[in-house]
């Protein structure tokens, strides 16, 4: 072992693979078998490789007849589970006559080999083993075979996901994985989503167009992705629209929490690790971080809390504050990474649009700007159909009044349509809708009653100390008036009582 440390320190290659690689040229002559490997990840574990997917793919369907070890997984159809091949597990596949090996490897990489605590990175890879008289066959026509079969497979099996991004402090480990997923379910769609009709089939128009433009794209010089900018209310449907959208495009989607990224690189490698035809969301981007460009200066308060801070040793709950800056994320937007992949649309959602700093939301960035606002009679008809399943009915007519007088968002007609027991029906519940909306009709005018007399009041007061300015200001005035005359009277005496000086003395 020392003498095997020693030699390690002085040859930068073990000497098991100087051993191996002269073994494998004397075998070579003999051998005639020709060796492709396809890893998992490609470019030091930037981009997990598409190739690798399609044969996983490719294998599920060929590997189930024949292989012992497996791995099982629901698919599109969750009825019926998909297999593919687990590590270190051999299958064969015949294509025009020839047989060809699979395999599949798997090793642990130790990261970092000097830490008391090692990260461990697995890394897989297929193997492909063929005859090499097969050489050209393979080239020219199995491996176009496989990777198109397998990316059909890919997408008939696939079922969509929502990806969370991982906080970055457990990127490191054995599994370093950063974004987490579940099975995207939100049955929110165009034809369920409440709002203006014209608006609606505007935006899924655009959303067709973008994904049949790739060859525009590429034309016009432009990464393939668009931007959207929802904004309005609380509960106007921003989410219901994200869903929407992504169950209309048959897109993923990844939901993107800004706060726990610690840094622009790290924002860059989770883009990264998006897959195309996906929607990147980020939600309430103007609460999500400081974005204005511009620090705000600490208070003296708060600068007195961060020493202290400093001194104390950090608590288990405490988060590192994150650095990600604007132009960190108008990177992401539209800088040079934003091009790797494609068919991406990035959304973000915000209640206050007027926060956000002109420059992220610019067109161009933000494509399209969509603002979701209050429930018009149109989207309640949506509503109405949704949840009680009813096209007209006698107090709609009373209803399209009070909507063009009331704001009301869809969440609270929503909230008012839902059938919650059996004795309802949808008389009840629109009755309800009424009740309410005549309820937020009343607050608003109280509220205005309250605002208007508040306003009298301030009016009154201002007048009141106007008036007594005025007085202050005469008052002030007067007195001014009279010191100056009697200034001038005695200056006149004084004048008098030299002229009688000046004439004594004379
Ligand atoms: N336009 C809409 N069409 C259909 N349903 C809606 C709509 N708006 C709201 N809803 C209903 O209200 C609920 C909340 O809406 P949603 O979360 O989409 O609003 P939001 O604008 O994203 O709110 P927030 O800004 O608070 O996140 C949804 O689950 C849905 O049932």
């Amino acid at each position: 072992m020392f003498l095997l440390a020693l030699i390690r320190q002085y040859f930068p290659f073990s000497p098991e693979t100087i051993l191996i690689k002269y073994i494998h040229k004397l075998t070579s002559f003999a051998y005639p078998y020709v060796h492709i490997k396809f890893p998992e990840y490609t470019g030091e574990r930037m981009k997990r490789s598409e190739a690798y997917a399609a044969i996983e793919a490719y294998l599920s369907a060929a590997c189930s007849q024949r292989a012992h070890k497996l791995k099982a997984d629901l698919g599109n159809d969750s009825t019926k589970p998909i297999l593919s091949m687990d590590g270190h597990e051999e299958v064969t596949d015949e294509f025009d006559g020839t047989t060809f090996w699979w395999s599949s490897n798997t090793s642990i990489r130790q990261t970092q080999a000097l830490s008391l605590y090692p990260d461990q990175e697995e890394k897989r890879s297929y193997r492909l083993t063929f005859h090499k008289s097969n050489r050209q066959l393979v080239l020219d026509s199995y491996l176009s075979h496989v990777l198109k079969e397998g990316r059909e497979v890919g997408i008939r099996n696939r079922r969509r996901k929502l990806y969370c991004n991982n906080p970055s402090s457990n990127w490191g480990g054995y599994k370093s994985k950063v974004w987490n997923h579940v099975v995207f379910e939100h049955p929110s769609c165009f034809d369920t989503l409440a709002m203006d009709p014209e608006k609606k089939r505007e935006i899924m128009k655009d959303l067709d167009a973008f994904r049949k433009a790739k060859d525009y794209y590429d034309r016009i010089g432009k990464a393939w992705k668009r931007g959207y900018l929802l904004y309005g209310p609380p509960g106007t449907g921003k989410s219901s629209m994200i869903a929407a959208m992504a169950n209309f495009l048959d897109y993923d989607v990844y939901d993107l929490e800004l706060t726990t990224v610690k840094n622009n690189v790290e924002l860059r490698k989770l883009f990264i690790e998006t897959t195309s035809k996906s929607i990147i969301v980020i939600e309430d981007i103007d609460c999500s971080l400081d974005l204005t460009g511009k620090r705000k200066q600490k208070s003296k308060k708060e600068e007195d809390k961060s020493e202290e801070k400093k001194n104390l040793p950090p608590g288990p709950e405490e988060k590192e504050e994150s650095k990600v800056t604007l132009s960190g994320l108008l990177n992401f937007i539209d800088g040079l990474w934003s091009a790797c992949g494609g068919e991406r649309l990035i959304v973000f959602t915000t209640n206050h649009k007027e926060k956000l700093d002109p420059a992220l939301i610019r067109r161009g960035r933000m494509d399209k700007h969509i603002e979701m606002s209050y429930c018009c009679f149109d989207a309640f008809k949506v509503l109405a159909k949704n949840y009680l399943d009813i096209d007209s009915h006698p107090l709609f007519d009373a209803i399209r009044d009070l909507m063009e007088e009331v704001k009301i968002t869809p969440a609270d007609v929503a909230e008012n349509l839902m059938l919650w027991s059996m004795d309802e029906d949808a008389g009840s519940c629109l009755e309800n809708l009424i009740q309410a909306m005549n309820k937020a009709k009343e607050e608003e005018a109280s509220k205005k009653a309250q605002a208007s007399t508040e306003e009298n009041v301030e009016g009154e007061e201002e007048e009141k100390s106007g008036a007594q300015e005025e007085g202050a200001s005469k008052r002030a005035q007067a007195s001014t008036d009279e010191a100056v005359e009697a200034e001038e009277k005695s200056g006149a005496k004084v004048d008098e009582a030299s002229k009688q000086t000046v004439c004594n003395g004379g």
